[in-house]
């Protein structure tokens, strides 16, 4: 059995905690029956031991396979991950919904997707990366008594990511520590406005709109202060025709959207200015989570 689940950019400026899409880079796990519980690890995270020893998506899978299993067996688990962990591109949450999807499939137990999203909720409390990892696409979502309440769009090809990747991680539960206990009015009002136009330009794929609609008074600047050159990363794709460019969920990654045509001249002006980052261009995710029995 095959589950392969998106990295996802959380936020896309001033939707904090509530606007998210899907990109079209994953983490992968093959799952064997075998005699010994086992695993593998390739690519992000290879080489860390937390993910040898104390596994995050084994944890998961555990707390609903042994309620769910009839007749308990192991498993060799083989983990292909392209999600860089603790970069903004919600690598927690793709361990969280593929752990939940892999149990019931693992079991021949049919999990509708709203379903899927509601348990993962209990990991991870904020909807923006969840809910792209499940849905794929652009997503506007809120929690309502434990529940996830979303709606969820396509991206057209017609638009590509540009995303550059610092060496260094920023942690989410750390970083949610530095932003403000409180806002003024107009810092709220600022973002609720933008926040809508960002929704309505996607909804209604009005891309010129997004650069003006994705200014945020209430998360980046915060967070970007840790690594200031993350401002000259955004203003060098705006100038070079990126249609926005936010930080992407908590950091440190800087996420770009941009039409197709202009995504190479984007991506090379962003290598040229920053050769220590990581920076590539890449499709978005319209599918989510997948299973392969
Ligand atoms: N592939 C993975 N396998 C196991 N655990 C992972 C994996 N990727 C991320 N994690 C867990 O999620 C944590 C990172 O979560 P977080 O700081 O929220 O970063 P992100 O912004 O990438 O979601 C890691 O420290 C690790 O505990
Ligand atoms: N809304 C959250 C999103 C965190 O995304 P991640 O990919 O950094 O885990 C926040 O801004 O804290």
């Amino acid at each position: 059995m095959k589950i392969s689940v998106p990295a996802t950019s959380a936020n896309l400026g001033p939707g904090f905690d509530s606007l998210g899409l899907a990109i079209a880079m994953k983490n992968q796990v093959i799952i064997r029956p075998s005699k010994f519980h086992s695993v593998s690890l390739k690519g992000e995270g290879a080489n860390n031991p937390a993910l040898k020893d104390n596994n995050m998506f084994i944890s998961i899978f555990n707390d609903f396979y042994h309620n769910l299993a009839v007749k308990k067996r192991h498993y060799r688990f083989e983990f292909y991950n392209e999600i860089p962990l603790s970069r903004g591109l919600g690598s927690s949450s793709a361990v969280i919904v593929s752990a939940i999807a892999s149990a019931y499939a693992i079991e021949g137990i049919k999990l509708e997707k709203s379903k899927l999203l509601n348990l993962a909720l209990a990991y991870e409390n904020h909807p923006d990366n969840i809910t792209p990892a499940v849905m794929g696409g652009f997503n506007v979502a809120t929690v309502q008594e434990n529940e996830v309440k979303f709606i969820n769009k396509s991206i057209p090809n017609i638009l590509r990511a540009v995303v550059v990747i610092p060496n260094r991680p920023i942690s989410t539960q750390l970083s949610r520590k530095s932003l403000p206990f409180k806002y003024s009015k107009e810092d709220a009002v600022f973002n609720i406005s933008h926040s809508s136009l960002l929704t309505a330009a996607f909804m209604s794929e009005d891309w010129r709109m997004l650069r003006t609609a994705s200014l945020d008074k209430v998360h980046q600047k915060y967070r970007m202060k840790q690594m200031p050159e993350l401002f000259d990363v955004q203003k060098t794709s705006l100038r070079s025709g990126s249609l926005m460019s936010t930080l992407s969920g908590s950091g440190s990654t800087l996420f770009s959207i941009c039409f197709s045509e202009d995504a190479k001249k984007i991506e090379k002006a962003l290598k040229t200015k920053f050769p220590h980052f990581k920076v590539f261009t890449c499709d978005f995710d319209n599918s989510g989570v997948r299973i392969e029995i």
